[in-house]
């Protein structure tokens, strides 16, 4: 089957082994063992899951998670609602270039306009006090929510949902730890507080699909993401290995999807890699997704983590700077939201190699 290796914009190997990967596709992964004894043996191959496959794809597919369907379907009738508001409403709460939350439909990936809609929201340290409360006004802002009028349940909904995910994106990242050699806990601290936000996504079917992405090849900032696909529609694609194959993401019914983000890149010194991925633009069907994007603390320092893997196998080598996650996110915020000027990227902070992207310094973040 040598044939279907070829890609033009490839220089891979082709190997067997690469090849039967990429037909077998993202791993789908049970998360029952997690809920039991870390000394199980089930609990033990869980973790040894979750390690290739971060290693492998930087992507995989979970089920039996533990968040309850119907609180999933609640999610999405919510979001569909959102989406079906008037032009004007939705309008009324975007985001602006001083708040990284709200709606938006001129987003920028790669600096070319995005087909799609969204809208986000955040952490915010005290639910009792109002949105824009001086008490919530975080780093990336504040959120913005539709009136009560416009949606009663709105509100409740997407804070049930998204407090739901960080539980969940904290247990996958207790396996992470757990694959890395690390104790469960390590990431902890790094996520107290997070600095978390979840994405609503609506792409539009799409007259020229040729001529457009839903949204441009990317890798996600942050740590983990925990992507809601919408069951049926096959439109996210993985950069398998950086080998510039674009394989197909098929959601499993019920399933979360999780990607490595940039920070998990760092702190594994590249044995994680987060994945580059896409979205293709459809012009039969249009489709919902909900990224929560899973971030340590703005104040957080990240840098790769000398990990041991094996008794004579440690890390000496740091490939990256130090980074500040606030730094780092305010800069990815400022390269989505304007069409101007380079993105700052994972590889502005690598210590050496690709000289043309090492004119950013992390002295001048
Ligand atoms: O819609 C999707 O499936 C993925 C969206 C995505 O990659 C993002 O919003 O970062
Ligand atoms: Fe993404």
């Amino acid at each position: 089957a040598a044939s279907t290796c070829d890609s033009s914009a490839s220089n891979q190997t082709c190997s067997a082994d690469a090849e039967a990967e990429v037909l077998k596709g993202v791993p789908v992964i049970d998360l029952t063992p997690l809920s039991g004894p870390v000394t199980t043996t089930e609990f033990q191959q869980l973790v040894e899951q979750v390690g290739s496959a971060c290693q492998q794809w930087g992507f995989f597919q979970v089920v039996n998670h533990g968040v309850p369907p119907d609180l999933i379907e609640e999610f999405q009738a919510q979001v569909k609602a959102f989406f079906e508001l008037p032009a004007d409403q939705k309008s009324a709460i975007k985001r602006t270039s001083s708040n990284a939350r709200g709606y938006y439909d001129d987003e920028f990936t790669k600096n070319t306009p995005d087909w799609k809609q969204g809208f986000d929201f955040g952490h915010i340290p005290d639910e009792t006090k109002p949105p824009d409360d001086p008490a919530n006004v975080v780093m990336d802002g504040h959120n913005q929510w539709p009136t009560a009028a416009q949606l009663p349940h709105f509100q409740r909904v997407m804070l049930r949902y998204y407090h739901a995910l960080a539980q969940l994106a904290a247990r996958i990242m207790a396996a992470i730890a757990l694959s890395l050699n690390l104790p469960r806990d390590h990431f902890a601290l790094d996520f107290t507080p997070h600095t978390s936000f979840l994405r609503l996504n609506h792409y539009p079917q799409c007259p020229r699909p040729r001529e457009h992405f839903a949204v441009n090849r990317h890798t996600d900032a942050g740590a983990l993401t925990v992507l809601l696909q919408q069951y049926g529609i096959t439109s996210l694609q993985v950069n398998h290995g950086g080998s510039g194959r674009w394989v197909g993401i098929e959601p499993v019914e019920g399933a979360f999807t999780i990607n490595v983000g940039d920070m998990l890149q760092v702190w594994s010194n590249d044995l994680y890699k987060a994945p580059e991925h896409r979205v293709l633009a459809n012009s039969q069907r249009d489709r919902m997704s909900a990224p929560f994007f899973y971030n340590p603390s703005y104040a957080a320092t990240v840098k790769p983590l000398g990990l041991c893997l094996g008794p004579q196998a440690c890390q000496v080598d740091p490939h990256y700077r130090p980074i500040n996650w606030g730094e780092y996110r305010r800069r990815r915020f400022e390269g989505d939201y304007a069409n101007v000027g380079e993105e700052v990227q994972i590889a502005h902070f690598r210590v050496s190699g690709d000289t043309s992207t090492a004119d950013v310094t992390a002295a001048e973040l």
